[in-house]
Parts: structure tokens; sequence; C-alpha cells
């Protein structure tokens, strides 16, 4: 779940990519990258690291031109060198940079059929990279000299034809514009907004809508599964379904955790389903314990806020903020290694005594993935005085990997994996635990848009896999690559390494 953005605009760029990035940071907080375009040249800044380390003013400066697009990136695929960073770029046709959120479920096959077939050259191990050149080797096939809208739509209908997985993509295109399309699962979240300057309409597209709220851009819709829009460099905007089968099955679990609560994706407010998901919690505790013995309800922050307020007030009891978040430590979830993530919740969160002191506490977190926070702060609970402590998850255990754009490659670093949720409440040592069911999480998100909304890519709950062509060989694959110990060299040279010079090692051309 990287965040993505382009923009056609009547000024310079940059600064409305880079505030765009800043708020979709909680997407991927590994590196981050811009393609700017000034009609002739691209003008290209990526490493590892967050937004404002990434992005300096001497690199600022020189990202020139009014069409551009941007990248955070969380890696599911490759390593998490600086030179797999996004945006990928190929000279050829024309000059294309893209930056991709989601994942390939048949990049080894693709990288296989790109060298043999489109004779073309792979460098990195990011699936990215061959999404790009998949996209490149199509578009070249049009022969045109100049491309007209519907030649990139046919590229992109070749895209969708090859390519496997939940993906959605920005690319910009030297001379003509910017294009972006959605997988036809619609897996992963993609919408447009424009704004009116003097000069005329500006237009981008971005994974989160909160990217165009603060740049004062107005949303007009979600990017339909398997549709495609291109917006010249004039600011037309041209669009069109690429896609022969499509269904909207939009990630269940960006409503749950990954995108922002004030954001709307596929019509429905972030926020607003987590409210229900907290009211569907609070009616099933009220089933299964209807004499609770709850003091109060504390939320886990931060994802967990929203569900949790509203849960106390459908359970009538106090809700209060037990747990104080450091605000200059970013998500733990989306961090690279288990070493880092269990060191950073203690670092992240701290008890106010008062607040637990013999109390009953219900803790309330978004949802329980390896454990790693639950598991500790039912202990900083208890080492404050709570007298017992009671957990609840706004959504049901996560058993099953995610091959669309989650790194959650393997069964075994779940903390459900083998045991009843019981036994999960045991492992992180609640005295009683709580799982939303998965047809109650449904309902909270569907009630945003009854119309649309048939079926989710549920699969982190149910192992049930909306694009069809994932079995147990291919999840077996996937786990061998990259459960924890396989990443351990990869996270080593990560965040404490001077990467100056692996980035120098690698190929890509950037700004330094
Ligand atoms: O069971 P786990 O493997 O610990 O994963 C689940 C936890 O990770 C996430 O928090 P995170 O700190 O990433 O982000 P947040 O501040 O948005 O809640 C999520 O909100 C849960 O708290
Ligand atoms: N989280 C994502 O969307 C990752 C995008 C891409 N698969 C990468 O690893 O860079
Ligand atoms: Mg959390």
């Amino acid at each position: 779940m990287c965040g993505i953005v382009g923009l056609v605009a009547k000024s310079l760029v940059n600064q409305t990519i880079f505030d765009a990035l800043t708020v979709l940071q909680h997407r991927g907080q590994d590196a981050a990258g811009m393609v700017t375009c000034d009609g002739n040249r691209f003008f290209l800044r990526k490493d590892n690291g967050l937004v404002n380390e990434v992005f300096r003013t001497r690199h600022m400066k020189r990202l020139l031109g009014n069409v551009g697009i941007g990248h955070v990136r969380y890696p599911t695929a490759g390593s998490s060198s600086a030179a797999e960073a996004q945006p990928f770029y190929v000279n050829s046709p024309y000059g294309i940079a893209l930056a991709h959120n989601g994942n390939l479920t048949n990049a080894e096959e693709l990288v296989e059929q790109i060298f043999r077939e489109d004779l073309r050259h792979i460098n990195t191990t990011s699936d990215s990279e061959v999404l790009l050149n998949v996209f490149a080797h199509e578009l070249q096939r049009q022969r045109k000299l100049k491309p007209e809208p519907d030649d990139i739509f046919e590229a992109v209908s070749k895209v969708h034809q090859r390519v496997k997985g939940g993906y959605a993509v920005v690319a910009v295109i030297t001379g003509y514009g910017v294009l972006a399309f959605r997988d036809p699962n619609g897996i992963r979240p993609l919408v447009y907004g424009t704004r009116s300057t003097p000069e005329g309409e500006e237009c981008m597209v971005a994974s989160e809508s909160v990217a165009l709220d603060i740049s004062g851009f107005t949303r007009v819709r979600d990017i339909a599964p398997g549709e495609a829009i291109f917006i010249d460099l004039e600011g037309n905007v041209f669009t069109r379904q690429c896609a022969e089968k499509t269904q909207l099955t939009p990630c269940l679990f960006e409503f749950v955790y990954l995108a922002r609560p004030d954001s709307i994706i596929d019509n429905i407010n972030v926020h607003q389903a987590r409210m229900r998901m907290g009211i569907k919690l609070a009616e099933k505790v009220k089933l299964m314990q209807p004499d609770h013995d709850i003091d109060v309800i504390m939320p886990i922050p931060d994802t967990s806020r929203t569900s949790a307020l509203e849960m106390a007030k459908h359970l009538n009891v106090t809700f209060r903020e037990g747990f104080i978040k450091n605000r200059y430590i970013g998500r733990t979830f989306i961090m690279p290694g288990q070493t880092q993530r269990n060191n950073s919740v203690r670092r992240k969160l701290n008890p106010i005594e008062l607040e637990f002191k013999d109390k009953v506490v219900m803790l309330v977190d978004d949802s329980i993935v390896r454990g790693t926070t639950s598991k500790q702060i039912v202990q900083m609970a208890r080492d404050v005085g709570a007298r017992k402590v009671y957990f609840a998850s706004a959504a049901p255990p996560v058993r099953f990997p995610n091959v669309y754009g989650i790194d959650m490659p393997s069964p075994e670093e779940f903390i459900a994996h083998n045991r009843s949720e019981d036994e999960i409440g045991e492992a992180i040592g609640a005295d009683w635990i709580v799982f939303q069911e998965l047809d109650d999480l449904k309902e909270s998100v569907s009630a945003g848009n009854t119309d649309l909304i048939k079926d989710y890519d549920s699969s982190v709950f149910d192992g049930y896999y909306v694009t069809g062509d994932i079995d147990a060989a291919y999840l077996e694959r996937l786990d061998q690559k990259r459960n924890d110990a396989a990443k351990i060299a990869p996270e080593t040279t990560d965040h404490d390494h001077d990467h100056e010079d692996e980035a120098e090692a690698d190929l890509h051309t950037e700004i330094r």
C-alpha cells in the first residue's frame, strides 16, 4: 500500500506533489520519489527515507515542470534498496516514468516474457519496473510518433491482459501528459480531482482524497476498476474503460487500517466506516457479555481511535485516552523488520497510570496482525495497575497472506496462525478478547456505498483471492521469498546505512 500522486498543473508541480506525499506518508515510510517533466526532460529524485528527508531544498529547486508524479513506498516485492524506490523510468517510447501501488502476482512470468518476447531488460527485482516495461512495450507496439489518448488507452488494455494482481498506477509520458489506471478489481484505491486557477483547470490523481483536500482540489470521483484516465499537457481529461471484465472488490484492509480516516475511498467515508465498526463491536460485546464489568474503553492510537470512541458511546462506557503516542514515530506495522517493529511500540506509546489503576480496561485496536502491538500494550496496561485487561479488534483475526500490496507474506508470522480466538487472547495476555465478525466488518464498510460494492478483497481474513490465480504453491513461494528471516539482509542495511553509496552503485539516474 504505497501512496501515489499524479498532477498536471499550470505552474510548477513540485511543491504540490511534495505536499500530497506528506499526507500519503502513512501508506509508505521506506522511500519516496518524484518525477517532474518540463515538456522535454524528466527530473527525478528518489531515495530511502521519509518525504521530508528525501526532498531537500536543493532537490526541489531542480524538480522543474508543470507535470509530475510522486510515490511513497512500503516494499511488497523486490528489495528495500534506494534503486527500487519509485518512480521508475524507461526512455522508450517517448520517455515514461511510472509509480505503482499494489503488487503483481505474475511478476516472475512477466520478467521471463519481457526478456524473451519483448526483448527488454529489467534491472531490479521490483514488480513496478516490470509493470512499466509491459506498459512501455505495449505503447511502443502502437507505433505512433505522436500517441493519441486512444493509443495510450489501448496500451493500458493490453497491460490488463498481461498483468495480474492489484495495481493503481500513475505515469508521466514526456511531452504528452499524465496517465493513471486501476486494476480490473479496483483492489487499490485511486481518485481524481480538479482545481481552478486563473490560468485554467488543474487535475490531480491520488491514492487517497486527502491529497486532493490539502491542496484545494475538489474530488471528482474514484477511477473505476479497469478504467484509465489521461490528462494531456493542456489539462484536458480523457477517460476510458480499458478492461474487458471488471468487478469492484476493493481491499477491505484499506478501510480497517491502511487509509487515513479523512479520506473517501470508492465513495465511502473511511471515518464513518470505522465508526460503524465500533458500533458493531459494541453490539457483539452486548450479546456476549450483557453484564460486562468494563470501567473504561481505550483506543490504541492512532488508527483505532474512531471505532473505539463509537464503541464506548454505544456501550455507555467512559472513553479515555490512556496511551499517549509519540508523534515523531511512524506506523509500526509497516516497518520493514520485526526487531524494529518490536522496539518501536514501547517508544511510541506510553501509558498514563492514572487511567489504568485498579480499573477493568477494554483496549480497542483496529486489527491484530503479528500481535506486536497488542502483546506489549496489554503488558503495559498491567504494569500500570489495570485490574483486568480486555481486548477488542475492529477486524477479524488476520490469518492469510496478502498478495495485492500489503507486506504480509507469511501465515506463521500472524499471531492468529493455528490459534482460536480465545487462544489469541491468551497469547497476547488479555483476560478476554473479542473480534469483529467478517460480515459485520463488510457491512460497516458497505453501508457507505450500497449500490456499488458487492464484495471485497477480504483475503487476509478469509483466504479468498479475487484475482483467481493464487494457489497454495504460490503462497508457499511467496512465504519463502519474503518472510522476515528472508528479508533480514535488506532490513539491516535499510535505515541505518549511508545509502548514498548503495544508490550510486545501482543504476538509476537522479538528482542528488
Ligand atoms: O498486530 P500488529 O502486527 O502489531 O499490527 C496491528 C497494529 O499495527 C497498526 O498500528 P501502527 O502502529 O502501524 O499504526 P497506527 O498508529 O496508524 O495505529 C494497527 O493499527 C495495529 O495497532
Ligand atoms: N506497497 C506497495 O504498493 C508496493 C509497490 C511495489 N510492489 C513495491 O514493492 O515497490
Ligand atoms: Mg495501530
